[in-house]
Order: structure tokens, then C-alpha cells, then sequence
């Protein structure tokens, strides 16, 4: 007992001035010191502790263990009264024989609760995040299929929503530019504002930058008393998509490139620079790289525009998708008609072969027109139009034309689709899934019959 009083007694100086808590115990659990910061920790007073039974004030200390069984704790998180601590308890050994214990402790209830906020912060930006995704990933109207190419296209165009970043849009016709730009719009903070679209290859070149910028009154004979507002203006806060960029004019290009620098446009007679906050789109079914490289669209506006770049592959490279957006067709078309009308198994089969060269907008049309033409509720290979059905027949009898007077065996055709599907697709991935088989057995037939 002498010797644990002599080492407090030598040691209360360093004690009292450090900022941890302490507090020491005898070898009968009874508490014979604590410093001043222990009372900054605890709220308590010395008083409170000393002489007592350490069980009976602080039960969940740990130093009664600390005492029982001789081994230090270290770094233990437990709480004081109100405080949280992060505490070491070590024995006070004199020669071998355990005579009391110190726990040295520091107070983390301030960045334990820092920390419970910040957690919390975190899980509620968290729903937040997932609500407003939730809120914002709306799919009404778009149809995105299972092939990796549109799920790749899915993901790039609910990134573009969550950026203001200008967007570039590439795809054959009809394979639904416009349709990505308004859902990229539709998920985009800029929901509740406009979304414009303007054909700058169906307006004539003279009327594009008027229709695009506005005028004023008197800009040109026949302009309207009053003048006009341009898409820019009429698109305010929301989105402006310029569809097929690739025809409008170089000198109009140059404009449009002013605009995204400087964020203002000129009516066309005006004097007067108008602010506008809209985000721009663009798509086109040409390959602007060409175009650059040729001199025929500026380069400067084209790395301007596709910050973004999302590319829609067409419709017959992807045709695990058709069934998709025949079902959505068809359910729009009961929405509209009241009309419950499915697809038979020999219409698909067909719908499955045909190449669309007019994409999505095609195989629309195409079903529509059935639906129209059905009469008892299934479409079937006679309600598709007739170049369809003909395009069936062209390429069974593509098939026998090429093996009717030479009888190839199973192996020879098999190794002939291979190799053409091989020169077509260039792929290995896509030949095994248009051929129908994996890909190990891709490549060993590819080897079995020497193809590479
Ligand atoms: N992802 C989609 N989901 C549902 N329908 C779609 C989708 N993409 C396209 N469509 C349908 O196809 C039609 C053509 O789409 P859209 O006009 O967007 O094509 P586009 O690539 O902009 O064509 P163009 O280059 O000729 O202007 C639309 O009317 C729409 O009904």
C-alpha cells in the first residue's frame, strides 16, 4: 500500500497535468486517486471517487479484471457516466505482486458523436440519393432491352442526367437519339424545364439561325411585329437537342460554339447580348469525326459537344432487344385502342431475321401496321407487310439456292457459317451468340475446323 501511495506521490505532477483522465485503484478495488481531468471527464467530483469501492461507482470500468487477472487493456471503448472514453488500464506490479491499478482514459464523446453525425449524415444522403434516383430514373417511354451494347448506353445516359456536361448522341435513323436525349433531360435536374428538339437538316439553312436564336422586329421582311424568341430562349433552364448537327451550316456552327463558350445569344437584328442556361444536345447519324477531318464540321465545336458520347448501336446488331420493344409497342397500342392483341411464334421468328434499316422507327411501323391488319388478337406472319414476309422467304431460299445442286455435309456448313459469321462480326463473343452456341464450343470448332 506504501509503494503504490510512494508512486502516485512521485508521479501526481505529471498526473495532473495531463489532459487524460486517470484513475487508480488498490489491490482491493477501493479508488485511491484520480486526477483533475478525471473530474473534466466524469463531471464528478474527486470526492465522489476516492475511497470507494470502484465496482460500486464505475461497474463497467474494467479495472476490477485488469486487477483479477494481471493483464493490461488496451485502447477498450467504454463509457463513463455520460462520456465515452477510450481507455488503457494496466496493473501497478511491485516486485511480481499486482498492487493496485491505473486507468488512463480519454474523452471521445465529442468525436464519437461527431462521428454519430457524420454517419448519419451519410445514411441520410444516402436515401436521399436513392429517392431522388429513384424519383429521377424515370423509364416511362423508354425502353432500354437486355443486349450489353443499350445497358452500356443506359448507364452513360442516367451519368449525362446527373452533369450538365454538353452530350453527343450517335446512331443510325430510328434508333432512338431523340428518345435517349429526352429521357437524359427527363433524369436530369433540368426536368421540371423545357425539353426542345430542332431538325437542323429539316429547317432551310437561312431560317435555322432565326428559328434557333430569335430576331427582333424589322430583322427581315416578313418578320413578325413584336419579333420572336429563338429555341435558345424558349428552351430556358431545360434542353435544347440539336438533331442532325452534322448538316447545319459552318457559319452557323461557329455561332452555336459562341453560345456554348459564352453562354449568351444575339437575336438576329438585335444589338443586345441575352443570357441562357440551357444544356445542349446533340445527335447526328453521321460520323462527325469524318466531317472534321474534312473540314466539313468544325473541330473545336465537336470536342465541345461531345464532352458526353453515347453511341445507339442499331437494331440488328442487337437483336435480343426486339421482343423488348415489340411488347412495349404493344401494350402502348392497348393503351390507346383498348385493343389486347400478342405476337404468334412465326411472326416473331420473321421480326427476328429482318435487318431494319430504319431501326426502332421501322419495326415500329411494322407493328402498328399488324396490329391494324389483325383480326383475332395474335399477329401472325400474314398481318406483316409484305417485304417482310418476301424478305423471310429471300433468305430461306438464299439458303437452299446455295445448297441445292452440291449436298455439303453438316460439318461443311457448320464450318462455312462459322467462317462467314467470323468475317461479318469479327468477334468472337457475338459470332457465339448469333451461331447459339457457347463460346467453348465456338472455339472448338474454330479449331476443329481450322478457322481463325
Ligand atoms: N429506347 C426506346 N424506347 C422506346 N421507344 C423507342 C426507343 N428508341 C426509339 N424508340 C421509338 O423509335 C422512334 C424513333 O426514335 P427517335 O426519333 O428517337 O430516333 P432518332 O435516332 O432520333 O431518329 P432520327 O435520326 O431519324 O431523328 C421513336 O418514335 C420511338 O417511338
Amino acid at each position: 500500500m506504501k509503494e503504490l501511495e510512494r508512486i502516485i506521490r512521485d508521479k501526481e505532477f505529471i498526473f495532473e497535468s495531463l489532459h487524460d483522465g486517470i484513475s487508480i485503484i488498490d489491490h482491493r478495488g477501493i479508488v485511491v486517486y484520480v486526477n483533475n481531468s478525471n473530474t473534466r471527464i466524469t463531471k464528478k467530483e474527486k470526492s465522489y471517487f476516492l475511497g470507494k469501492y470502484v465496482q460500486d461507482i464505475v461497474p463497467d470500468s474494467g479495472m476490477l479484471g485488469v486487477l483479477e487477472t494481471g493483464q493490461k487493456l488496451i485502447d477498450i471503448t467504454t463509457h463513463v457516466f455520460d462520456a465515452n472514453v477510450i481507455s488503457n488500464i494496466v496493473p501497478i506490479m511491485d516486485g511480481g505482486r499486482i498492487i493496485g491499478v491505473i486507468s488512463i482514459f480519454r474523452d471521445i464523446t465529442e468525436i464519437k458523436q461527431l462521428t454519430d453525425k457524420l454517419e448519419y449524415a451519410n445514411t441520410t444522403i444516402k436515401q436521399l440519393y436513392g429517392k431522388l434516383h429513384k424519383v429521377n430514373e424515370d423509364m416511362s417511354d423508354f425502353v432500354a432491352g437486355k443486349s450489353q451494347a443499350m445497358k452500356e448506353a443506359l448507364k452513360y445516359a442516367l451519368k449525362a442526367g446527373m452533369v450538365d456536361s454538353n452530350l453527343l448522341i450517335e446512331g443510325e435513323s430510328g434508333t432512338g437519339k431523340e428518345v435517349l436525349a429526352r429521357f437524359v433531360h427527363k433524369n436530369s435536374p433540368r426536368k421540371d424545364k423545357p425539353f426542345l428538339a430542332v431538325n437542323c437538316a429539316s429547317i432551310p439553312f437561312n431560317l435555322l439561325e432565326s428559328e434557333l436564336f430569335g430576331y427582333e422586329e424589322g430583322a427581315f421582311t416578313g418578320a413578325k411585329k413584336g419579333g420572336h424568341p429563338g429555341y435558345f430562349e424558349m428552351a430556358s433552364g431545360g434542353t435544347l437537342l440539336l438533331d442532325e448537327i452534322a448538316d447545319m451550316d459552318i457559319a452557323l456552327q461557329s455561332k452555336i460554339l459562341r453560345v456554348i463558350q459564352n453562354k449568351e445569344i444575339m437575336k438576329v437584328g438585335g444589338s443586345r447580348l441575352i443570357p441562357i442556361d440551357v444544356r445542349i444536345v446533340a445527335a447526328t447519324h453521321k460520323d462527325l469525326r469524318t466531317l472534321v477531318a474534312s473540314g466539313k464540321f468544325r473541330g473545336d465545336l465537336f470536342y465541345r459537344l461531345e464532352v458526353i458520347r453515347i453511341s445507339l448501336p442499331p437494331l440488328r446488331e442487337r437483336k435480343e432487344d426486339i421482343i423488348y420493344y415489340i411488347d412495349n409497342m404493344l401494350g402502348k397500342m392497348r393503351e390507346k385502342t383498348g385493343r389486347k392483341v400478342s405476337l404468334g411464334e412465326d411472326a416473331l421468328k420473321i421480326l427476328n431475321s429482318y435487318d431494319y434499316p430504319g431501326n426502332i422507327r421501322e419495326l415500329e411501323n411494322i407493328i402498328e401496321r399488324a396490329v391494324v391488319m389483325d383480326e383475332d388478337g395474335i399477329i401472325t406472319k400474314k398481318d406483316l407487310p409484305l417485304y417482310i414476309a418476301e424478305h423471310d422467304i429471300k433468305s430461306s431460299s438464299q439458303l437452299n439456292l446455295q445448297y441445292n445442286d452440291h449436298f455439303p455435309t453438316i460439318k461443311e456448313i457448320e464450318a462455312d457459317a462459322i467462317k462467314k459469321a467470323m468475317e461479318k462480326y469479327k468477334n468472337k463473343s457475338k459470332v457465339a451468340d448469333v451461331l447459339n452456341i457457347s463460346r467453348a464450343s465456338l472455339y472448338r470448332k474454330m479449331e476443329k475446323y481450322n478457322i481463325n
